[in-house]
């Protein structure tokens, strides 16, 4: 097995495990820093990831339009191609004027950028914002809350259960 063989995942080995409760909280404090560049006509959240963060966002800033634009790139852990799957409506496109102005993308995460990029690219004009940001991916954010390390996978609570942990003197930690 060579090291492209590996996941991503399993290549980084820096665990950042996110609770509800710490990604609730990250997701106010993103918020308070939209407040200030806003107002915003409508939000947009790349699928999956930044559905969560978009509606408390979107909660927290009192709006109601919502859309999405569909994008897989991740299977699991293995970056692949990345697929577009739905595009932005054509009424947020208009609301716009067809540069995003006015218009809030989120995700909750920037890793390599390549996501962002390609949304960037339908909308150069709309803010973007994310929960999390990788130093690869940060110069194509303009707002986001914690940069972590390169090496480091976020484990997003929707994709955490509750396991035993062995003690710390057997070896965990
Ligand atoms: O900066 P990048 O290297 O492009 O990675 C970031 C993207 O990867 C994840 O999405 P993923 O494609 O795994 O799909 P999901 O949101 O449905 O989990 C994450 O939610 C971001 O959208
Ligand atoms: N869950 C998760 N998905 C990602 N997609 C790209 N990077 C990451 C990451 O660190 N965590
Ligand atoms: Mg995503």
């Amino acid at each position: 097995m060579t090291a492209s063989d590996l996941s991503k995942q399993d290549r980084t080995g820096r665990p950042f495990p996110v609770s509800w409760d710490q990604f609730h909280r990250d997701c106010r404090a993103l918020t308070w820093r939209l407040n200030e560049v806003g107002p915003f006509k409508a939000v947009i959240a790349i699928t999956r990831g930044g559905l969560v963060p978009a509606a408390i966002v979107a909660r927290e800033l009192g709006i109601r339009v919502i859309d999405t634009v569909c994008i897989a790139s991740y299977d699991h852990d293995k970056q692949e191609a990345l697929q577009l799957l739905k595009p932005i409506s054509a009424d947020i496109v208009a609301l716009g004027a067809g540069t995003g102005e006015g218009v809030l993308i989120v995700d909750d995460l920037v890793d390599t950028g390549a996501t962002a990029r390609v949304v960037r690219d339908m909308m150069p004009a709309a803010h973007f914002a994310t929960v999390y940001a990788k130093p690869l991916g940060r110069p194509l954010v303009d707002t986001f809350i914690t940069e972590v390390s390169q090496d480091t996978w976020i484990y997003f609570p929707w994709d955490l259960g509750l396991s035993f942990q062995p003690p710390m003197k057997d070896g965990a930690g």
